[in-house]
């Protein structure tokens, strides 16, 4: 399909060495201008980059808050190549008319492959013991060293992530319950604690699995630790503002935790020639990784296919499906009409100024797609006019009182 703004002209921003995948998935759609950089930007370099695209690919580290999205008046679509969009103001990109996608599924099973890993690992003492043969030392020792069955298994956040723990950590024989702010369906004999309290107190292991909320902020701090077993042991693989680290440093060396793993952190390094500081440093009970919980290369490769072909399907049709900030509109192609997207502050009365401004210029409707949600409309109209028309209809659509952005498609 040839979009009237031509694809060429379409400059692409990828950012955080979002994967090669990416990169191709563009290219074989079309798209040539793009722009590549292996880490996140600092903060005014990336309002002058962002100033000048029109798609904005990110993952973790980029900060996407209203004042750079103020920046970014080109800007059609942003995608989050990861699961989390916490870094990104959704609200404005939702106002601005902007909608943002992610990949909600395709790095999940790596998340879970390590948390299982890990909770070996920590049972069996691994790290400390690892940490010291490394210093020429020898602890052939059974002392506090645990098999992962039978022990309790505590996930809170049983979604996409902590079902599929859960799924894997029953084959190993552990109990598993979990804590979820919805109610969820079990899998396997997996069975809901009454509250985050009582998960705390009964699991061996807890794995934190929610995502960065006003709610999860500081959720694991000194009183949450307190309530866990001595000798229990902790993972986060969720955000870094979940456990207020400090309490978890000093829960850690007053020996009532007796390990942990935590691949996130309140303040993450902007690329791998950054400095990491952390309280937990030099910790040998502790296995600190870089924010890799998603990182292997099947889950980058099927995220950068996945994000790039939702924003191409965007740019190239106006399809909506499966934003997360964004009234979602799927649409069959009608190649032979001319398609019009226009998005609008969702006030009274902008459907019918909409839809009068066709019948004024008599100018058949062919079909109509309409999304709201309780600050957005997004409609998009595929008409019978030629050219000249639909770029005269843009503009007085572009009129309209309410109204955030307005484009001919095709
Ligand atoms: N370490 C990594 O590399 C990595 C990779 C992927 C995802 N993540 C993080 O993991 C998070 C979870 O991913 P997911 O795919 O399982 O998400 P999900 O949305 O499928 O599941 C999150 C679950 O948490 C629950 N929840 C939300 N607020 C809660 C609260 N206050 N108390 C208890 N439960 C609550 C939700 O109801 C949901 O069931 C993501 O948001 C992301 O931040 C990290
Ligand atoms: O790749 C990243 O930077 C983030 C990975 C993970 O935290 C996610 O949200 O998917």
């Amino acid at each position: 399909m040839k979009t009237s703004f031509p694809k060429q002209d379409i400059k692409v921003l990828l950012l955080e060495g979002v994967s090669r995948s990416a990169v191709e998935s563009f290219q074989r759609a079309g798209y040539s201008q793009l722009e590549y950089h292996e880490k996140a930007l600092p903060e005014a370099e990336l309002k002058a980059r962002i100033a000048e695209a029109h798609i904005v690919g990110i993952r973790s580290r980029t900060q996407l808050t209203d004042e750079v999205l103020q920046q970014a008046k080109r800007l059609i679509a942003v995608g989050c190549f990861c699961i989390g969009t916490n870094q990104v103001d959704l609200g404005s990109a939702r106002r601005l008319g902007v909608p943002v996608f992610n990949a909600p599924y395709s790095n999940t099973r790596s998340v879970a492959e390590l948390v299982i890993a890990e909770t070996i690992m920590l049972l069996r003492g691994v790290p400390q013991k690892n940490a010291l043969c490394h210093r020429g030392g020898w602890t052939k020792s059974a002392a506090g060293s645990f098999e992962a069955r039978d022990k309790v298994l505590g996930i809170v956040g049983y979604g996409h992530i902590g079902t599929q723990v859960g799924v894997l950590a029953e084959s190993l024989g552990m109990r598993v319950i979990f804590h979820d702010i919805e109610s969820k369906l079990s899998l396997g004999n997996a069975r809901a604690a009454n509250s985050l309290e009582d998960l705390l107190e009964r699991a061996d292991v807890v794995t934190l699995h929610v995502p960065e909320t006003p709610a999860t902020q500081m959720m694991i701090g000194t009183r949450e630790l307190a309530r866990m077993r001595k000798g229990s042991l902790l993972i986060n693989a969720s955000r870094g503002t979940v456990v207020d680290i400090d309490a978890l440093a000093a829960s850690l060396r007053s020996e009532h935790l007796a390990g942990a793993a935590v691949d996130v952190f309140p303040v993450e390094p902007k690329g791998n020639d950054d400095a990491f500081v952390s309280p937990l440093l030099g910790m040998d009970n502790v296995i600190l990784t870089p924010h890799i919980g998603g990182s292997t290369l099947e889950a980058q490769d099927n995220i950068g296919i996945e994000v790039a072909a939702k924003l191409v399907r965007y740019s190239d049709n106006g399809s909506t499906l499966s934003a997360v900030n964004f009234p979602e509109v799927s649409l069959p192609e009608h190649p032979r009409s001319r398609r019009l997207l226009h998005i609008h502050r969702n006030v009274p009365g902008v459907l019918s100024r909409i839809n009068e401004l066709f019948s004024a210029g008599n100018i058949n409707i062919d079909a109509q797609f309409l999304q709201t949600d309780s600050e957005v409309g997004y409609v998009v109209i595929d008409v019978a006019a030629d050219e000249k028309q639909s770029g005269e209809l843009r503009d007085r659509l572009a009129a309209i009182p309410g109204t955030l952005r307005s484009r001919v498609l095709y």
